[in-house]
Formats: C-alpha cells, structure tokens, sequence
C-alpha cells in the first residue's frame, strides 16, 4: 500500500487540517500517517484557540515516522510559525521524500491567523524551494506575490512568480474570486486550467486541506503532475457537492469512500 503524511494543524471540529487530510488519504486508498504542528480548538464557525508544538516534538514525529517506514508522499498544512517552518525544512532536507505538496494555508475562513505574520518570509526561504507543487488560494498568492490578483491575467502572472520563488509546479486555486472556481496550474512550462462549476453552499470548511492531500494521494499512487491535480479536482468538486450541514458555520467537506468509488465507476 502506497503511504502518505501530513504535517499540518489538527482541527477539533474534524472538517479541516490533519483531520480532513487523514479523511481524504483514507478514501482515496493510501495509509495515511501525521505530524501534528499545532493544536487548535476550532469548530465550523471560529479558531478559538491555537497551541503550537514544541520543535523538538515536531521533529520526534517526523523522524520516528522516516526512520521506521517508507513515504511516498508528502503533504504539508499549517506551519504556524518561522521556527516549525525551519524544522520541518530540516528534516525534510534529510529525508528527501520524492513528492512534497505544500498548502501554505495562512488565515481560517473565519479570519483567524494560522501562519504568523512574521513566518512569511521563513516559508517563502524555506519551505517554498522544496515543493513539488504548492497549492495557494487567491489571497494567499497575494501575500506570497505583494499583488492583487482579479483577473485569469493576473493568476498567469501570479503563478510565474510564485514559480521563481523555487516551487517546482503551482496550483493556484480560483475559489476566492467571483463566477465559477477554476484553477490555474503552471507546471514549470505549461498552463493548464482546471475549470469548475460553483456549488451554491457555505460549507467549504477544509476545501483547500482536501484538495493538496488528494493531489498528494494521487501522486503517491503514480499518477502524473497533471492526472493527480485533475482527478483531485474531481474529488474536492464530489466532496463539495455532498457537503454535510454541520454545526452552524461552514461546513466540512465529505469523504465518504463509497460516494467517491462509486463515481469512479460511473466515470467512463
Ligand atoms: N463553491 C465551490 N464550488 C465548487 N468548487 C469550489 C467551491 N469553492 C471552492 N472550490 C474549489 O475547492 C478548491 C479549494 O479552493 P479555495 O476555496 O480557493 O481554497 P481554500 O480552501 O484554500 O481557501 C479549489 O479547487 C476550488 O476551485
Ligand atoms: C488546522 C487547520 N488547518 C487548515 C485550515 C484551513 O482550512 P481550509 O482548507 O478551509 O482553508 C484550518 N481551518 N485549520
């Protein structure tokens, strides 16, 4: 079986973070391992509370999972601050995994910030450089590029300029500006874009954390840069639709395995 772990936030209300990325790994078939950053006590509607973890238990974690069994892929989340940044960078220097998929999440929907403001830079320098794709929404290419960004144009532009920072590849994802969430991939050479249909629904919690880790599953699985960001677009627009209205903020995504393989049969 092919293995996959996350190092990223856990989110209490399971829609989001380690949660929604073990959810995701689960469904699409791989083992799903993690390396927890921070704790945060959040639920649908607001983070009410967030623990860091301590550096020297970050790095415990991933080398107690490299030392002892293979990872095919890599995904990682909420970093927190500039001093995880510089340790999980480290050891994953050490460790070489062949695929490394960065969600650079900064702020919850709820406005409460998951990156410090001063980690910016440190992920920019560190983390940025190592990935294999990197998985930005709008306002998180904002902050990585000083720019706003309206316009198919200006995602071009974007894309071209978060590539130069180091990123092998760039998903720069649509879902924050208006009409439909089509996303733009830059693979280094090529433009491809990923054209979606708005769902009507509030409950996006955990959007973002489901679709690196699908990209990151697929990969683990042999799938191409390309085939692994189309077929995880497919899964997150499934997971969308099927969306469960629970709590009374936004809601989390769904990864019941049976509704994604039965699509899969229906496919062709
Ligand atoms: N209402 C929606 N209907 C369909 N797809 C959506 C919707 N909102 C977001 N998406 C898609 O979900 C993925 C996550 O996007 P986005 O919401 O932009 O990122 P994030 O969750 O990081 O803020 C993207 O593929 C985006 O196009
Ligand atoms: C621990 C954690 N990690 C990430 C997110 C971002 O969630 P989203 O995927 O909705 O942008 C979150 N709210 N909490």
């Amino acid at each position: 079986m092919k293995t996959a772990l996350t190092i990223a936030g856990s989110d209490s209300g399971g829609g989001a973070g380690i949660q929604a990325d073990l959810k995701t790994f689960s469904a699409l078939g791989v083992y799903g391992m993690s390396v927890i950053t921070a704790v945060t006590a959040q639920n649908t509607q607001e983070v009410r509370s967030v623990q860091d973890i301590e550096i020297s238990i970050i790095k415990d974690q991933i080398e107690a999972i490299f030392d002892d069994i293979h990872v095919d892929t890599v995904k990682i989340g909420m970093l927190s601050s500039a001093e995880t940044i510089e340790a999980v960078a480290q050891s994953l220097q050490k460790y070489q995994p062949k695929f490394i998929v960065v969600d650079p999440v900064m702020v919850s929907k709820g406005g409460h910030h998951l990156l410090q403001l001063d980690a910016v830079s440190a992920l920019k320098e560190k983390i940025i450089p190592l990935a294999t794709l990197i998985t930005p929404n709008i306002p998180e290419a904002e902050v990585l590029v000083k720019d706003t960004i309206h316009s198919a144009e200006e995602m071009m532009e974007a894309c071209l300029a978060i590539h130069a920072l180091g990123a092998n590849a760039v998903l720069l994802k649509g879902g924050h500006l208006n009409g439909d969430p089509n996303d733009l991939l830059f693979d280094g050479e090529n433009f491809t874009w990923l054209k979606g249909t708005r769902i009507q629904t509030k409950n996006t919690h955990g959007t973002g954390c489901t679709l690196s880790s699908a990209i990151a599953a697929n990969l683990a699985k042999g799938a191409s840069l390309i085939e692994a960001v189309h077929e995880a677009k497919r899964y997150i627009t499934l997971a969308i639709t099927h969306s469960l209205n629970l709590g009374k903020g936004h809601g989390p995504t769904n990864h019941f395995y049976e509704l994604y393989n039965k699509a899969n049969l229906v496919k062709k």
